[in-house]
This record gives C-alpha cells, structure tokens and sequence, in this order.
C-alpha cells in the first residue's frame, strides 16, 4: 500500500534538508546548466518563462529543468509504481484524490482521512517537483506500489519508466476549459506573488487571449498539448493493461463506473461488500470539489514546491463547460480548429474533437 502522507515529511517540503546531487557535482551542475542555455526560451507565457526540450515548452526555471535532466538518467522506477500523467489544469489535484483514497482504502476511516488535513499534492508526489527540490530519495523512501506524478508528456519521460511495466494513468480534458483554467491559475498564482512582493508590480500579467494564441501555436507549459494527449492515447491502445487514458468530463458524468475502472486498473478492484457498503461513493464524495475545496487546508495552506502555490489556486469552480463564460465564440472556434487539425480521426472525442486511432490517417 501507498505511504503514509500524514507520517511522510513530504507535507513540508524542504530546500534545504536534503544536499542536491548537483551540490556535489559541479561538473554536472554546469553540464546541465550549458544544455540549458542552448534551449530555445519562450517569455509570453508570464511569470513563467519556457524553454523547449526534446520538442516539449518546460517551464524554464533552472531548477527545474535540472530535475527533469536528472530523472532521465537516475530515476529508479518500480514495476509496481503508478504514475499519473496530465497536462497542467485536466484534474491532477482530484485524480490525486481519488487514486490515493481508492489505494489507501483499507488504511485510513472516512472520518479522520488524511485528505482532510492534508492537499492531495502532498499524498501523491510530483515526480519532477521532488527532484527539483533536491529530494529524490523521498521517492526511493516510498513503500511500493508508489504513487507519483507528472506532467511530463510520454516521450520525455525516463526510459526507466517506459521500459517498465509501471501503471499510468493519464487525464485529459477540454482544451477550452484547460486554457479557461490555466490562466485563471497563472493570474491568481501572478496576483499572489504580487501581493507577496516576490514579483515587480509592473510584472504583466498573462491575457486570455494570449494564452489562447499561445496553446493553438504550440507553445504553453508541457506543450504542444495534441501531441500531449495523443502520445498517451496511442500508449493506451498499444499496452491497456499498462496504460488507462481517462477524460475529466467522463470521470465527472460517470464517478463511479470511473472510479471502479480506476480500480480495477490499479489492480485493487473494489469487492462486492464494499460496492454494498457504499465505499466507491465514500471516496467520490470524499474527493469531490465541494469537499476538498471547503477545507481549512484547501483554503489557508500553500505549497512549499518549486513554485510555492497557494492551495485554494488548485480550487475554482471544477466544473464542465465553464470556458462559455470566458472564451469568445472566436477563440472557441480557434482553439477546436486547432485541436480538430491536430487530432483529427475517428476515436473517442476530447473537447467535442475526435482522436484518432494510430492506424487512421496522419495528423
Ligand atoms: N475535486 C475536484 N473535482 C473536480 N475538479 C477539480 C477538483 N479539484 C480541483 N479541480 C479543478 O481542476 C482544475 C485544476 O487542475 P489540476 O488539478 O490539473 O491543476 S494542476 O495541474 O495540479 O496544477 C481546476 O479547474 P477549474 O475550476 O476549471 O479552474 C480545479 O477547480
């Protein structure tokens, strides 16, 4: 079973607890730090700048890229691990939930759950942000089977993973609603730096409109996301055992039958008793918006990462469909273009686009 988050001192990360491989390694630090000079920089996507590694926009703070360099070579992946894959803003923080609370089941009461007191990014462990902030052997410290995350697409992650037969699941979710949110998270995550004085009032702050332009031309965090979701999807057609493709939409509009798919996927189906107990709707209630976004942790706590988000910045409206509020009918109708472009075909649909099955015609 998944570790104990309450007991893990994962819920405080710390930058200066653990020495960073780099630390001990100049030639490396240096090494890594040449490769990131030499990476094509994006600016527009404010306050976060991007550099494009292996035809993938990473956000570019050194640091970070620097974990994402030592994981190809160092990560240690386990044939039990399982690993959440999305795009930024698809429903990392409530699959988080979900996948925690379905795999600890049998560890925690519904009453005194560790997702009361604690934000599901401090249950499941980002795989980057651990690395960057110098605590890999947290990951290596975890009891099997480990629950981690990522944002990085298919063809960037470890060759250590996709060699193994780890479990991964993956989330994707309407591009419009995923734009609608991304730039509702990077103005709020901008306001609070703001607020903080750790950013220059004059800091611009990013328009809708050009993080529309900026996901139809390719170029947004962990982008271009068709090639995100499709490198995924065909991963799920090629190994299902080894792959589950999920849509936040589906997973909304059929909690349950999504949530023992889940399940069933991790390889700790729910029994009968329990389906009669009312234990798949215990934890779809226990992870749902309305419950995890009215909890002091939610509301007052903050992320001590790479970043040092506030939590309720991971909480905003959860709901489908809420881009007809924001998005002009204009940048509607570009950003499906773009995705109906890119994805065209004849499998399942994401956003109102159809993907298609790897031996359809060509992107
Ligand atoms: N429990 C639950 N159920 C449904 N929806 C939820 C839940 N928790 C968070 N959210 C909504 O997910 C959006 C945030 O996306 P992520 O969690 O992927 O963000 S992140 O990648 O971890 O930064 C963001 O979507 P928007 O509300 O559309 O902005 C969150 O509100």
């Amino acid at each position: 079973m998944a570790s104990d988050p309450s007991r893990s001192s994962s819920s405080q990360p710390s930058h200066a607890s653990e020495e960073r491989a780099e630390d001990q390694a100049p030639k490396l630090l240096q090494q890594y730090n040449d490769l990131i000079s030499t990476l094509p920089l994006e600016e527009g996507w404010q306050p976060v700048s991007l550099r494009k590694y292996k035809g993938v926009w990473l956000p570019g703070h050194e640091i970070f890229l620097r974990g994402i360099f030592a994981i190809q070579s160092h990560f240690k992946s386990r044939p039990t691990d399982i690993l959440l894959a999305t795009l930024p803003k698809s429903g990392t923080t409530w699959l988080k939930a979900l996948i925690f609370a379905t795999m600890t089941r049998s560890q925690y009461s519904f009453a005194d759950h560790p997702l009361l007191s604690l934000n599901p990014h401090n249950c499941v462990h980002s795989l980057e942000e651990l690395w960057a902030i110098g605590q890999p052997s947290k990951i290596e410290a975890l009891p099997s089977p480990r629950l981690l995350n990522t944002h990085m697409p298919y063809s960037v992650l470890p060759d250590a993973i996709r060699a193994s037969d780890c479990r991964i699941i993956y989330v994707c979710r309407d591009p419009k609603d995923r734009v609608v949110s991304a730039w509702q998270f990077t103005s709020s995550w901008h306001r609070s730096k703001k607020a903080t004085g750790e950013m220059m009032p004059t800091t611009e702050a990013l328009s809708l409109a050009t993080a529309v332009e900026m996901v139809c031309q390719g170029n947004s965090p962990f982008g271009p996301d068709w090639d995100h979701v499709l490198e995924y999807w065909r991963e799920s057609l090629r190994q299902p055992e080894n792959v589950l493709f999920l849509k936040y939409e589906e997973v909304m509009e059929e909690s349950v039958a999504n949530a023992k798919r889940l399940a069933e996927f991790m390889g700790c189906p729910f029994s009968l008793e329990e389906e009669k107990e009312g234990v798949v709707e215990k934890i779809i209630t226990l992870c749902s918006f309305d419950k995890l976004s009215k909890l002091e942790v939610n509301q007052n706590g903050d992320q001590a990462s790479v970043f040092r988000v506030p939590n309720s910045c991971y909480f905003r409206k959860g709901k489908v469909g809420d881009w007809r509020n924001h998005l002009s009918p204009e940048m509607a109708r570009r950003l499906d273009g773009i995705m109906d472009e890119k994805l065209r075909g004849s499998g399942p649909t994401l956003g109102g686009v159809r993907l298609q099955a790897p031996n359809t015609t060509t992107i």
